[in-house]
């Protein structure tokens, strides 16, 4: 393990900001902390930086502990690379002074440091652009200036904040997979704040997604995906159809259980889905039914009746989106409640329909 952290808190004032984080990172591995804004992403990662002094816990780097409740290791001992949001290169400095910026500052003889520029700008697709200033670069271009920087004095870590949010969408995407190359190419740990969901599942091994400074799951993109811990993450994950109401006691199987919709029809309606081990404890009485709009089917005639998870409604709108028709569907009587499908042709708003949410490819999730 070349990361590990445990029990990290922080307060300002009598606000807790991260509380009792714990993560363990493998060398070489890409992880992205996501979550909403004011949620603690910076705040952690400048703790494991060093430029923010923990309240409490415990960091370890490659095998030497930077923090332990007393201990902390200065931020220019703990070898790592940092890149910002805004890029914070030099203004006053050419390309190749602003990368050689960390080396010269450990008085790298002149020779070297000319040649670790020139390598540096061949792996981040700029050769030849030593003698240029930042606002003679595109933003892009800056950006992967300031990786080349970061990366100059060989961290073994690597911390980004946000920093792919100042480009458009377009660059952003093609910044993504250039960065995750190279980052796989260097094996260099790398820790990346977001609030991008996207740019967290394009470009991480793992995700941590946190809410209110507290770790709600951590793990693969298709884990928390496909296996969300709850409404949350569910929802911040992707596109995401949740139905809450009460658990029905008893009413399946262990695997399998039902939840009775209250507000949404005249007559209640019980709905079922799959219940995951991890989750089961939680539901205390109540759950979400989560069905991504992938598995939704959309039918303009009713099935069978009293079919499992049938339930109707009204086109509310219908938009051609990437190849599809991205269609929501407005369900209930007494309450509405949008839901979001995927149809094979365009339907006229206000249309009755039925949507189909098959029990197999739902799950009940907590709140
Ligand atoms: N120096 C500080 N003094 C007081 N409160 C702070 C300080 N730094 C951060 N905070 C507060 O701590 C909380 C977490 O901030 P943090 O910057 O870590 O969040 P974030 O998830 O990175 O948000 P964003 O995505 O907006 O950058 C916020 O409510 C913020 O206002």
């Amino acid at each position: 393990m070349f990361l590990q952290i445990k029990q990290l808190s922080k307060s300002y004032g009598s606000r807790q900001v991260v509380s009792n984080v714990d993560l363990t990172m493998e060398e070489g591995e890409i992880l992205s902390l996501l979550g909403p804004s004011g949620c603690g992403k910076t705040t952690i990662l400048r703790m494991i930086a060093g430029l923010v002094s923990p309240e409490s816990g415990w960091i370890e780097i490659g095998g030497r502990v930077v923090y332990d409740g007393r201990k902390e290791v200065y931020v220019e001992e703990r070898r790592l690379g940092m890149v910002f949001q805004d890029y914070a290169l030099w203004p006053h400095m050419t390309v190749a002074r602003n990368i050689a910026f960390g080396l010269r500052l450990r008085h790298t003889p002149a020779q070297v440091i000319a040649k670790r520029v020139a390598e540096l700008l061949e792996l981040v697709n700029l050769p030849g652009m030593e003698d240029r200033y930042p606002y003679q670069l595109s933003g892009g271009q800056q950006q992967r200036v300031a990786v080349a920087r970061a990366l100059a004095t060989e961290p073994r870590l690597l911390l980004l904040d946000e920093p792919l949010s100042s480009l458009d969408t377009g660059l952003r995407e093609v910044m993504r997979t250039e960065l995750v190359q190279l980052f796989k190419r260097l094996k260099i740990t790398t820790i990346n704040v977001t609030h991008d969901q996207d740019e967290a599942m394009a470009m991480s091994d793992r995700i941590m997604v946190l809410r209110d400074g507290q770790v709600q799951q951590i793990g693969t993109p298709t884990e928390l995906y496909l296996n969300p811990c709850n409404v949350f993450v569910a929802s911040f994950m992707g596109p995401a159809n949740l139905l809450a109401g009460e658990l029905v006691p008893e009413a399946s199987g262990v695997t399998e259980r039902s939840i009775r919709l209250k507000h949404l029809f005249a007559e209640e309606k019980v709905v079922s889905g799959l219940v995951r081990d991890e989750v089961r404890p939680r539901l205390n009485g109540r759950g979400s039914l989560l069905c991504r709009p992938d598995d939704v089917s959309l039918h303009l005639d009713t099935l069978s009746p009293g079919q499992l998870n049938l339930l109707p409604g009204k086109i509310l709108h219908s938009s051609f989106v990437a190849g599809r028709w991205r269609t929501v569907v407005s369900i209930g009587e007494r309450q509405t409640q949008p839901l979001l499908a995927f149809a094979s042709s365009q339907l006229q708003a206000e249309q009755p329909v039925w949507l189909e949410l098959p029990p197999e490819r739902c799950q009940i999730v907590p709140e």
